[in-house]
């Protein structure tokens, strides 16, 4: 199967803190990647250095086999990402978001078919300032995938979403892992990385404490739930009980 991500080695610091150590991973067309771990563990830092917009101190990257630096004009048209807050006019609706969005790239996604798929279609008219918040995530899924991209990353996948949004969110993600679209999440719920989650990496301080898929941490762990599991390797249990 095609390698669509490859992360060898990757180690960032920020004056002198390591924020992430000897990253290695392997993702292949149409899997979903978790990155893992409580805040400040390196998450952002590693999407970033894959992405190019960091550049790592050691490692390297390559994104549908191209360098993420180097090639950053020819990645941009098949690549996604989900920004938690995007760039835009105030005032722009979310019809010309769109619209504009599908303007930069060659193949683009209809975005009318999206804003159905993702439940939004009546919003279509509306300033994106007057969305409520779990319209407005939607809507940043929606940018990232208006590119028809090869690989998409998606940042802190359903927060702010109700229970049932967060359930059509998944299966709109399911219909297009399908359909070969790689996938690499952030998420701090555990129910969503066990229904959509092909591989896990659970980062800690910057060291990547798990690689592998749910039923291996579960069984690599004293749990037999995998909340439990994550809690324990990334030891947010610890954390959590501190506080108490
Ligand atoms: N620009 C920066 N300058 C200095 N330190 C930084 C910078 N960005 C991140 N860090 C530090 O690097 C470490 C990793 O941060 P990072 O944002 O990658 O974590 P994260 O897992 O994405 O966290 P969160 O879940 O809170 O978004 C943290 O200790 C953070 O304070």
């Amino acid at each position: 199967m095609e390698e669509i991500l490859k992360v060898k080695q990757l180690s960032k610091s920020y004056h002198g803190n390591r924020a992430v150590t000897n990253l290695n991973l392997s993702v292949k067309k149409g899997m979903v990647l978790g990155l893992l771990g409580a805040n400040g563990a390196g998450k952002s830092t590693s999407i970033e250095c894959i992405l190019g917009t960091k550049k790592p101190d050691s490692g390297f990257v390559t994104v549908l086999g191209k360098n993420p630096i180097s090639d950053r004009k020819q990645l941009f048209q098949n690549v996604g990402v989900q920004f938690q807050e995007a760039n835009y006019q105030r005032e722009i609706k979310v019809d010309e978001l769109c619209d504009e969005t599908s303007a930069i790239y060659k193949n683009p996604k209809d975005w009318h078919n999206l804003l159905k798929q993702f439940g939004i279609i009546e919003k279509e008219s509306c300033a994106v300032k007057d969305l409520s918040g779990g319209e407005r995530q939607r809507l940043f899924i929606i940018l990232a995938l208006i590119p028809n991209p090869q690989i998409v990353f998606l940042d802190e996948l359903t927060t702010g979403l109700d229970a049932k949004a967060r359930k059509e969110v998944w299966k709109t993600l399911d219909n297009l892992k399908k359909n070969g679209l790689t996938i690499i999440l952030t998420s701090h719920f555990m129910d969503e990385v066990e229904v959509l989650c092909d591989i896990i990496c659970i980062l800690k301080k910057g060291e990547t404490v798990f690689y592998g898929t749910v039923n291996e941490a579960i069984a690599k762990s004293p749990y037999d739930k995998f909340e439990d599991a994550y809690l324990w390797f990334s030891d947010e249990e610890g954390r959590q009980d501190e506080n108490i």
